[in-house]
């Protein structure tokens, strides 16, 4: 197979202490819960020209496990909502992108629309939305629900919403703002376009109150992976966060949503796919290993339970801990591809529910590499050149020192290959992402999703 002649894209996934679960107790973890360690991530990031920097976030604290919530950093409690965080950070960054979640569950459209808009104009162009539609089951309650809201009924909204976001975000032309004190017009009326959407879920007339930002719009991350996840990213998302372990499932992924961009009049580029990595690195393997081990050491057993539990949509505090995880539990109504993913890799390497939560407390569910600067370039340029991801979500294990390892020992290994970049190509999101400039669907009556150029 011909080499590729695109480069590797690189996001750094932040987690304030890092993604090891138990990496707020390791003696070099930061406590991480400050304005100036964010700064501190976004300037290491943008040094090493990172594409962007992510915020996951949720609208519930998760502890109805509250004792095994109270052993963990990351129990839904974040130190800042992310949109008001990167904001901030915009201010202290030029070039990185700026990526943050919001639930279109719990949200409003016009005001989402506003916020990233908002985000994108004051960033110069670097704004993502992470799409999603809160998996998390104890969400619905802070928003008058009595249950969690059924999976197929957030993606039907989520379809919805992701609309009329889009149609927001094209209510001005990006030249539709004149300021020409000579002739009085401040903006030009014929390239105003009012949504006027009527739908299931929402009614907005738009336009939206503020102008196009210089990248056109934010850049729409999915991070679903049901059957319905797939169809949204492939309609409307410009890249996706995705998480498989083999490279089997990471090609299978790849080659099934770029499959159906077509359909949409989208091409293959339009859209970006870049799985999460979990990379423990050091110079010599066993350096690595036991650098691993030592946050192994600090997993307590509620928590690792706790975890697998969510992960799997199945409490299994009331199972034994060395014994099998339980065949076919009920389909949950949480995340499903995240449940799939766990239950195979029990299966798939005959676990037990400790072995479970051993082999995921790290990454969640991510793919996992532990190893030297090579073990771990070589394992991105497979996945890479084979077609299973455009790039990668850097989950380091620990924070800050877990992402400048890696940016210290891996990064100058994938230049050295080629692999990676040595300089921003532009200053916005979509041209260091190597995204087109979206057109104004609004202007070209192109409704609703994606216009393709
Ligand atoms: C890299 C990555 C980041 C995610 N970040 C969040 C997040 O911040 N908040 C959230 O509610 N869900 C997050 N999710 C979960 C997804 O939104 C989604 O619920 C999950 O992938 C299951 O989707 P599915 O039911 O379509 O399979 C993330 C998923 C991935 C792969």
């Amino acid at each position: 197979m011909a080499k590729r002649k695109d480069k590797i894209k690189l996001g750094a996934f932040l987690l304030f202490t890092g993604h090891h679960v138990a990496a707020w107790r390791h003696p070099n973890a930061s406590v991480g819960t400050e304005f100036d360690n964010y700064v501190e991530l976004a300037k290491l990031a943008e040094a090493a020209k990172f594409d962007t920097i992510f915020l996951a976030d949720g609208v519930a604290a998760r502890i109805k496990d509250v004792e095994a919530a109270s052993r963990k950093a990351h129990s839904g409690v974040y130190p800042f909502e992310p949109i008001t965080l990167l904001s901030a950070l915009s201010s202290v960054t030029r070039n990185i992108g700026l990526i943050a979640t919001a639930s279109t569950s719990y949200s409003d459209p016009y005001n989402l629309a506003r916020q990233f808009g908002s985000l994108d104009r004051l960033s110069g162009g670097r704004a993502g939305w992470n799409l999603v539609t809160s998996a998390d089951p104890d969400a619905a309650f802070n928003f008058g629900h009595e249950t969690q809201i059924l999976h197929s009924d957030r993606y039907e909204r989520a379809e919805e919403f992701a609309d009329v976001v889009l149609g927001l975000w094209d209510s001005w032309e990006d030249d539709a703002f004149l300021r020409d004190r000579a002739s009085g017009r401040y903006f030009d009326p014929a390239k105003l376009h009012r949504l006027n959407h009527s739908g299931r879920h929402f009614k907005v007339r738009g336009p939206l109150n503020i102008p196009r930002s210089p990248q056109g719009r934010p850049v729409v991350v999915q991070a679903g992976a049901s059957e319905p996840g797939k169809e949204l990213a492939a309609r409307t998302a410009e890249a996706i966060f995705a998480a498989q372990i083999t490279l089997e499932e990471a090609t299978g992924f790849y080659a099934d949503v770029k499959g159906r961009l077509t359909k949409y009049g989208r091409s293959h580029d339009d859209l970006k796919i870049l799985p999460g990595i979990f990379p423990v690195v050091a110079r010599t393997r066993s350096e690595a290993e036991e650098k691993f081990e030592a946050l192994q050491e600090l997993i307590q057993p509620e928590v690792g339970l706790n975890l697998i539990s969510q992960l799997s949509g199945v409490d299994l505090r009331d199972y034994p801990l060395d014994g099998p995880v339980p065949e076919n539990p009920p389909a949950t109504n949480a995340g499903k591809s995240r449940q799939a993913l766990v239950l195979d890799l029990a299966r798939r390497e005959n676990l037990t529910i400790r072995q479970l939560y051993l082999r995921i407390a790290g990454a969640r569910g991510h793919w996992q590499v532990v190893g030297t600067p090579d073990d771990i370039a070589d394992q991105l340029e497979e996945r890479f050149e084979n077609y299973g991801a455009d790039g990668f979500n850097i989950m380091s294990p620990i924070m800050p020192g877990g992402l400048s390892d890696f940016i210290e020992l891996v990064v100058p290994e994938l230049r050295r290959r080629g692999l990676f970049r040595h300089e921003y190509e532009g200053t916005t999101l979509r041209e260091n992402l190597g995204l087109k400039h979206p057109e104004n669907s609004r202007a070209t009556g192109k409704s609703g999703a994606v216009a393709a150029e």
